[in-house]
């Protein structure tokens, strides 16, 4: 890959346009493996997705009797994350045009043209296959299926979608809500209530979740020509109402295990209160929508997550 070889200078910074006839001190050169470490994290969206494999290890927890068996956990976990590494990278070579236009995404490693698209994508297609392969075999062959149809649905389905219609994000979040699901396979090898629980949990998050992002960068998003809500929806009365309508049924889904009897009692107090806290979140970006409200519910959805998952494990009986 060209910016894994011959590249020697730090990655491109933003231009200085200061007027001060002071000189700017040289950049100092990052050393090599920090530089690889860096373009690898871009390449495969690292934070999001180590927040997705969060959700397989909850889906792996939540299937698995007690005590839960750490080495299938791992194995759960590893062939996921081969498997969402893969569908980051093939993402990332199928937009480096629009990710190229947006000021969010223009610095990513192909759209910036420090790695070549082509060899990025033989690389994503070997890690995709990997991964499914090692799921099917050190997992079950469902978890490899609900890995490959995640895949599918975000490379197939969800990316070439965002340029046609708004309803992407519903499919992008079919993809987004499925990795707990390959966890809970990877456990159990079925398919039931409870891997529906999980699956609903995290669609309806990921609405309130990208909704405030997409307010933070609509002009990235319309510039690139995506066809977003927050770019058709031109008052943006739709995107906000919708807002507050997934959190509330998040709110309600969260409540399901108090219902059902498999969460003991500190699990509905503690889904209660954050669940209140985010709905507050998204009221308040409702009533308001500006930067410091869409801000404040973009890092609500990211604290809320990982402490609902973290309940749901502990309390799950
Ligand atoms: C419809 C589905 C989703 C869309 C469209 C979406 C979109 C995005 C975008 C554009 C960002 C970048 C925000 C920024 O750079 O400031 C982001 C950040 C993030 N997303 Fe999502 N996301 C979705 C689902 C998910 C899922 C399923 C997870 C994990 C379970 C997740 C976890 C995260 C995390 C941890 C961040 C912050 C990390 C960072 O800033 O790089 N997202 N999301
Ligand atoms: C096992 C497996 C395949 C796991 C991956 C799951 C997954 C794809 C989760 C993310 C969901 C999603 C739609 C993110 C936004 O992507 P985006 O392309 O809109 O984000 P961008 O604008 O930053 O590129």
């Amino acid at each position: 890959m060209k910016g894994f070889t011959h590249d020697q200078t730090p990655l491109p910074l933003p231009a200085v346009t200061s007027r001060s006839a002071i000189p700017a001190p040289a950049p100092r050169a990052i050393p090599a493996p920090i530089r690889w470490w860096r373009e690898l994290a871009e390449l495969i969206k690292f934070r999001l997705t180590l927040l997705v494999l969060l959700t397989t290890l909850v889906g792996y927890c939540i299937g698995s009797a007690h005590p839960i068996d750490g080495l299938g956990a791992l194995h759960a976990v590893l062939g996921t994350a081969l498997v969402a590494a893969a569908a980051a990278i093939l993402n990332e070579v199928i937009e480096r045009r629009q990710d190229a236009q947006m000021i969010r995404t223009q610095n990513r490693p192909i759209a910036a043209g420090r790695v070549d698209g082509s060899h990025a994508a033989a690389a994503a297609v070997a890690c995709a296959l990997a991964g499914v392969s090692y799921l099917a075999l050190f997992a079950n062959v469902l978890a490899g299926l609900v890995a490959a149809a995640t895949l599918a649905t975000y490379v197939c389905l969800y990316t070439p979608l965002k340029l046609i219609s708004p309803w992407n994000t519903w499919v992008g979040a079919v993809s987004g809500a499925l990795p707990p699901v390959i966890g809970y396979a990877g456990a159990r090898n079925v398919l039931d209530g409870t891997a529906l629980f999980l699956f609903a949990i995290l669609f309806l998050w990921q609405m309130p979740h990208f909704f405030a992002i997409a307010w933070l960068y609509r002009n990235d998003y319309e510039k690139a020509g995506f066809r977003m809500l927050v770019v058709v929806d031109a008052t943006g009365r739709k995107l906000t109402s919708q807002t507050v309508f997934f959190t509330a049924l998040l709110f309600l889904a969260s409540l399901w295990p108090m219902v059902a009897g498999t969460a003991a009692l500190p699990y509905t107090i503690g889904a209660a209160i954050l669940g209140l806290l985010f709905l507050w979140s998204a009221v308040r970006f409702h009533n308001k929508p500006n930067r410091t409200t869409a801000r404040g519910l973009f890092f609500s959805s990211i604290a809320y997550l990982p402490l609902l998952l973290g309940l749901l494990v502990l309390f799950w009986r």
